[in-house]
């Protein structure tokens, strides 16, 4: 995962999964520009195994982030990026791009694609519908919770296709402390949505557990 060699970033003209637009409009008499990207919805799941008492996390080296820290340290530091500067600790998730399947359908699905875990319908459980990239995309974001047993397991996951994705189980205590600690400007390979999930699950989950 961590082979990374002749990254080169130009700009791009017309995406496939990221398409730059324009919003002209008026607010309160004036005139205003406004520029945005338009991508996929997407789908997040919280998965907790009981018997293990962990997190089942994903690991992948996410190009844009390696790109963007790329770009921040071009003019201070011409030594290569390490890749795993790029490699960052995520819930499972997928973008919603699979016509007439519900969100909670394609979170099943990239639970079993990414993770190897196989989980009914029913025991996906609803936590929040929020907004994302609020700033440059308006994206609608679909939270989920599932609790996994060993059992449940079916195959090592790591995502289909091109993606190289590793699973990783991260014990309670160990994820409670990366997301609360404190880290300044130090800058963690995570994003808000699994800091949500987890803070999500100490507020509403954790009391069902032997924690
Ligand atoms: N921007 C991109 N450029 C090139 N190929 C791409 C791409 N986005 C997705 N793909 C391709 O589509 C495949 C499936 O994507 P997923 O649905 O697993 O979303 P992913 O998690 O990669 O990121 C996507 O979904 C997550 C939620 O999982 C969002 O946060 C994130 O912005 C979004 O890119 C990827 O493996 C990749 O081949």
């Amino acid at each position: 995962m961590e082979n990374i060699e002749n990254v080169q970033i130009t700009k791009l003209e017309k995406g496939h999964y990221v398409k730059p637009l324009l919003v002209d409009f008026k607010q309160d008499g004036n005139a205003r520009k406004w520029e945005m990207v338009k991508f996929g919805n997407a789908v997040f799941v919280v998965i907790f195994n009981k018997d293990t008492k962990s997190f089942v996390l994903v690991k992948q080296f996410r190009p844009a982030v390696y790109a963007r820290k790329m770009l921040e340290r071009a003019s201070e530091n011409s030594e290569k990026l390490p890749a795993s500067e790029g490699v960052t600790l995520e819930l499972c998730a997928g973008l919603i791009d699979k016509q007439g399947k519900s969100v909670a359908q394609h979170a099943k699905e990239e639970i079993l694609e990414e993770t190897g875990y196989d989980v009914c319908l029913e025991k996906i459980e609803p936590i929040k519908c929020f907004v994302g990239a609020i700033g440059i995309a308006g994206i609608e974001n679909t939270m989920y919770y599932a609790e996994v047993s060993n059992a449940d397991r079916k195959n090592a996951g790591g995502g289909v296709d091109s993606e190289m994705i590793d699973v990783v189980d991260i014990p309670f205590a160990d994820m409670k402390r990366m997301v609360t600690e404190p880290n300044d400007t130090e800058m963690v390979n995570f994003d808000a949505n699994l800091m949500m999930g987890i803070y999500w699950f100490m507020h509403s989950k954790v009391s069902q557990y032997d924690l």
